[in-house]
Parts: C-alpha cells; sequence; structure tokens
C-alpha cells in the first residue's frame, strides 16, 4: 500500500495548476448518459474516483475514450443500466447515475453506497424526489432498484424539497428533470459551483434550466438533449487546500485556475488569520509570514464554510497563535483527523459537533493514517511544517481526490515521495 514520505520544514514556494474538480466531473460524467450522442469533457482530473466513474459507465457497455484530460463519453448503447456495489464501495458519487439512467432508460438499478467514514451518509432524499417524479423504487439486496411504470416513457415534472440540502440529490433530480415529461422546480436546492457547472453542461446539451446557483431551480423537461463540449471547472477544495499548505508553511505561491471566487468563506478567513490572499487575472495569489491566528469557523452549505475544507484549516490552525473552535454540521464523524493530528503533537479536544483547537509552536513527524480523503490532506500539510519525517499511510483516500499531490508539492519546493 502506497505511502507519502514528507520531510517537513520548508515554504512552499511558486507556481500550482489546480485541475478540474473532482465533485463537477463525476456528475457530468454521469450527465453524459442522457444522450446518445457524444459529449467530451474538458480538463477532467486525474483522480481515483473518476477512474472507478468512467469503469462505472463502461461496465453498462458505454463508450469511453480518455486522452490526458479529455474524456470522450458516447452512450448511444447501453447494454445493462445497473452499477455494481463492486464498483460503487469505493465511491458515493456513483449514486449519481441513478437520475440519468431513469430519466433516459426507463430503469436502474445502482446498489447503495459503501459505508463511509465521514458519517451514515443515506440516500433517501434521493429515492423520494425520484419517486415523486412517478418512479417506482424498491430497495433490496442493497441495491435501490427503479423503473418507470408500465406504460409510461419518461418521468413526470414536479415541485421537489428536501429535508435538508443535498448535493448530490440536487444533482440527480437537475439531470433526471431535463427529461422528464413538464416543469420540475426543486426548492431548497444545493447552490455548490459544481451545480451551476453541471447546470450549465445540462444547458449546453439543450436542457432549459433557470436558477441554478440559488435556491430555486426550474427545469423545463425536453424530449432530447444532444452531445456537447464541457470544460470541467477548477476545484475549489483543490485550490483550499494548497492555501491552507502555503499558509501553514509560510510561503508564497501562484495557485494557477484557481477561482477565488468560489473560495470567499475560506479566504476570509486566511485573511483574518493573517495571509494576504488576492484574486489575480487566472489564479489565486497568497503569501504568508510566520506563525497566523488560528480562526473558529462552522461548516456549512455553500457559500459557507464548506465541510470538505475543515480538516485542512485545522490543521493550519493546530500551528497557529492562540486557540479556534471548528464546529462541523455537516456530517457526524468528520473528525477522524484529529486523533491523528493528536500524533504530530497538536492540542486538540473534541466534544460532539465542536473541536476546540489550541494553537502549538511546533509539530514533531510521525507515522499517521489517512481515514478519509480530506482528513489524508489535513495530515499532509501537517507533515510540511512538522519537524523531521512524517509518513501517512492508506493515501489511497488521498488518491480519490486530489490529482498527483506529491507531485504538486513537489513543484512547490516540498520535500516528499510516495512510498512503497
Ligand atoms: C461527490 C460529491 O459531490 N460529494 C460532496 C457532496 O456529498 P453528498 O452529496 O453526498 O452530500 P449531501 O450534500 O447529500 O449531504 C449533506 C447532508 O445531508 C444528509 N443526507 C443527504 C442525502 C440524503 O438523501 N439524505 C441525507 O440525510 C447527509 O448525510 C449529510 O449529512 O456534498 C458534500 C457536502 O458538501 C461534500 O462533502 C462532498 O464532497
Ligand atoms: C466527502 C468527499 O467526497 P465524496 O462525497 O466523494 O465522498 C470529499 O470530496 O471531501
Amino acid at each position: 500500500m502506497d505511502k507519502l514520505l514528507i520531510r517537513g520544514g520548508r515554504a512552499l514556494q511558486g507556481e500550482v495548476r489546480i485541475s478540474g474538480a473532482k465533485n463537477a466531473a463525476l456528475p457530468e460524467l454521469c450527465a453524459a448518459l442522457l444522450t446518445d450522442e457524444p459529449v467530451v469533457l474538458e480538463n477532467v482530473p486525474h483522480l481515483q474516483d473518476v477512474a472507478t466513474m468512467v469503469t462505472l459507465v463502461r461496465n453498462m457497455g458505454v463508450s469511453v475514450e480518455r486522452d490526458e484530460n479529455r474524456v470522450r463519453i458516447d452512450a448511444a448503447k447501453l447494454s445493462s443500466p445497473e452499477a455494481p456495489y463492486e464498483l460503487v464501495k469505493t465511491m458515493r458519487a456513483s449514486v449519481l447515475a441513478l437520475g440519468p439512467l431513469l430519466a433516459r432508460f426507463g430503469e436502474a438499478t445502482v446498489s447503495l453506497p459503501g459505508g463511509c467514514a465521514i458519517g451514515s451518509r443515506p440516500v433517501d432524499q434521493h429515492i423520494k424526489g425520484l419517486q415523486a417524479m412517478g418512479a417506482e423504487i424498491v430497495v433490496e439486496h442493497g441495491y435501490i432498484i427503479a423503473r418507470l411504470p408500465q406504460g409510461r416513457s419518461r418521468l413526470r415534472g414536479a415541485a421537489l424539497r428536501t429535508d435538508m440540502i443535498t448535493v448530490t440529490g440536487t444533482e440527480n433530480f437537475l439531470m433526471a428533470a431535463c427529461l422528464a415529461e413538464g416543469e420540475t422546480v426543486l426548492e431548497n436546492a444545493a447552490q455548490e459551483p459544481e451545480i451551476t457547472d453541471l447546470a450549465e453542461m445540462l444547458i449546453a446539451m439543450g436542457a432549459r434550466i433557470q436558477g441554478h446557483g440559488t435556491s430555486r431551480i426550474t427545469i423545463q423537461g425536453v424530449e432530447r438533449l444532444h452531445g456537447a463540449t464541457h470544460q470541467v471547472v477548477a476545484d475549489r477544495i483543490e485550490a483550499g487546500t494548497f492555501l491552507c499548505a502555503v499558509a501553514a508553511t509560510g510561503g508564497e505561491a501562484l495557485l494557477r485556475h484557481g477561482r477565488a471566487d468560489h473560495l470567499e468563506a475560506v479566504i476570509d478567513k486566511l485573511r483574518d488569520a493573517g495571509a494576504q490572499v488576492e484574486a489575480v487575472p487566472g489564479g489565486i495569489r497568497i503569501r504568508a509570514q510566520g506563525r497566523l491566528t488560528a480562526q473558529g469557523f462552522r461548516t456549512t452549505e455553500y457559500p459557507g464554510f464548506p465541510t470538505d475544507m475543515q480538516a485542512q484549516f485545522m490543521a493550519l490552525n493546530a500551528i497557529s497563535r492562540g486557540a479556534a473552535q471548528v464546529t462541523e454540521t455537516i456530517f457526524e464523524n468528520r473528525f477522524m483527523h484529529v486523533n491523528e493530528l493528536l500524533r504530530l503533537g497538536a492540542k486538540i479536544q473534541v466534544e460532539g459537533k465542536v473541536a476546540l483547537v489550541e494553537g502549538v509552536e511546533r509539530l514533531s513527524g510521525a507515522t499517521v493514517m489517512a481515514t478519509d480523503l480530506r482528513a489524508s490532506a489535513s495530515l499532509v500539510i501537517a507533515g510540511l511544517v512538522a519537524e523531521g519525517e512524517t509518513v501517512v499511510d492508506r493515501i489511497y483516500h488521498l488518491d480519490r481526490g486530489y490529482d498527483r499531490m506529491e507531485a504538486k508539492l513537489r513543484g512547490l519546493g516540498a520535500d516528499i515521495e510516495r512510498i512503497k
């Protein structure tokens, strides 16, 4: 199993290119199932999750060609509208196949996503919403089995309001509604930039969508969608992770293609902490000197502070001046990195949803274990500032969602290597 070996203590300097967003590329690969014409995605990141999604759609009989960051998907034919457990267990985003399959082929069998380290993550809202659009759905033997009633060839538009804001739920409804009969209104919709990016791709495919980027999205269903070429939006979480890494090491860097307008909550906190961060043409520039000041925050849906940045910012807080309270409101079990950060010398106390971080002057290298994607990133950041050697074990989590992270960090001057 691959590990990362980091020798801490170097300030990150230079330029890094931010890749396309995992959380946009995954639904967009599924959106290509909505048409029988080829769809081309550009700026697709090199990630294990993308490879898994490609395997998943190929397994359905769809043709997928990849050339560097360009992926061409041709779903003219489909042999089986099925997402088996073996492929779904490592990646929750596979549930995004449900809406498009049901909308275009009238049936779908998708395994319930596997258990996840950060919380129970049910998909009840996805099921309820698609049922309201006319699908018959049963959950049996770990599979969501969905089909249209006999005699019906299309889902029907509906007014949907989920109990909580759900990102992939909104995406499933958005994709399903594009081919439904009549109008669908999504209230309480997620507003993440990845939703907007998906909506723009669907519009390029001929969908009629309004209100994306707000909490109320309206979709007028059309009979068919056509092919399109779409550029995947930059990964705001990868950019935020690099911002925290540069800030923690007291460095200076330009994040090319980074979108400051998608990261306002994180950038505000970095500025309050004492870093200089500015949007520049084509990217984000950051400069930090000495120890920053720890910042309290509470994770919430976009445009609030993203839960996917909580662990990385906590690593930064761990070596800042002062103390700060971090509250996680989205997932019930997303402090798994805390115990590992303690092994590096951090001072953090967790009580329920709240972690109290007391910044320390130094961390000391040790072997730590990655437990989920962003937890892994927080351990890498801590390793970059810790004295001596840090080994981050189980980095398959990191490979799910970061595009060649260690190579990018080496490009910024970090002493980091992948070992077996
Ligand atoms: C592939 C992808 O885009 N993943 C992102 C997506 O995950 P994902 O879309 O899975 O997260 P949701 O927005 O759905 O989850 C928000 C909350 O709602 C709950 N919930 C959700 C659906 C449902 O049917 N029932 C239910 O109870 C979840 O358990 C969680 O507590 O948004 C999360 C929140 O920003 C991010 O951390 C993930 O990186
Ligand atoms: C939780 C995450 O992803 P996923 O929903 O794919 O598990 C994440 O990107 O931090």
